[in-house]
């Protein structure tokens, strides 16, 4: 089974996307890091054509040993760096194989982006689509940063995750939008228990349907 998890940052997509493999026994891949990881490897270039062509080079070099460290790629940093790779169309072109190849391993799995159901997998046997309004979301990524000891100015925050929505929004080759065949699932009032089972039953329910129709077919 695949299970397709798109939305925008700090909507919850990781923290249920990890849930629903844990809960259904599969491997999880959090392809933001993929793009995080490019960010981070040419933010040294400030020349925009050397940027682009480093940033290429680095894509076409990931490898799962470039995602380990999560305190660098988890950074407010390189949420900004990687969405600026990420409209560079061969950088995509080159994080496809590995997104492609995680996703289509025997027995399945669990992808969470923002082009997983449109792009990656557009076959996914289950596709969400996961929402919370943009005050809710800085609140959590305010939260997250705060209990590693840092110090949040929530205003500049606020407008960095707004800034990052709009370019992932408008990335000519992003594919990040809710397809018609996605759930949408709006975790705005809902604690990550809630969402969790929430998702789940998303899930549940569109496996069953699948399996009356095959049963039908
Ligand atoms: N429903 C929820 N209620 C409260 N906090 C939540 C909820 N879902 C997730 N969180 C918290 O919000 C923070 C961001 O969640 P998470 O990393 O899952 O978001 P994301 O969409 O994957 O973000 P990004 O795209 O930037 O990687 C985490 O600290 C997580 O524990
Ligand atoms: N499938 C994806 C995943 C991510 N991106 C870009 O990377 C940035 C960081 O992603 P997070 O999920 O870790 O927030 C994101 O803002 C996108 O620009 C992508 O394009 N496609």
């Amino acid at each position: 089974m695949i299970i397709a998890v798109d939305g925008p940052a700090a909507s919850g997509k990781g923290t249920l996307a990890q849930g629903l493999a844990r809960h259904y026994g599969l491997p999880h891949l959090d392809t933001g890091l993929l793009y995080r990881a490019v960010g981070v490897a040419v933010e040294a270039f400030e020349d925009k054509a050397e940027f682009e062509a480093e940033a290429v080079k680095a894509a076409r070099k990931l490898d799962a040993a470039h995602l380990v460290d999560l305190d660098t790629l988890t950074s407010a940093r390189a949420g900004t760096l990687a969405s600026k790779v990420a409209v560079i169309a061969d950088v995509r072109k080159a994080l496809f194989d590995f997104q492609r190849n995680f996703a289509t391993q025997r027995g399945g799995a669990v992808l969470d982006g923002r082009d997983i159901g449109t792009k990656i997998c557009p076959d996914a046997d289950v596709k969400l689509f996961i929402q919370a309004d943009s005050k809710a979301r800085m609140e959590r990524r305010a939260r997250q940063f705060e209990s590693k000891g840092q110090v949040v100015d929530r205003y500049a925050l606020y407008h960095q995750i707004e800034e990052r929505d709009a370019r992932d929004m408008l990335n000519p080759n992003g594919g990040f939008y809710k397809s018609d065949d996605a759930h949408l699932l709006d975790t705005t009032q809902l604690s990550i228990e809630a969402a969790l089972r929430a998702a789940i039953a998303i899930v549940d329910e569109a496996m069953a349907l699948k399996a009356g129709e095959r049963q039908f077919s």
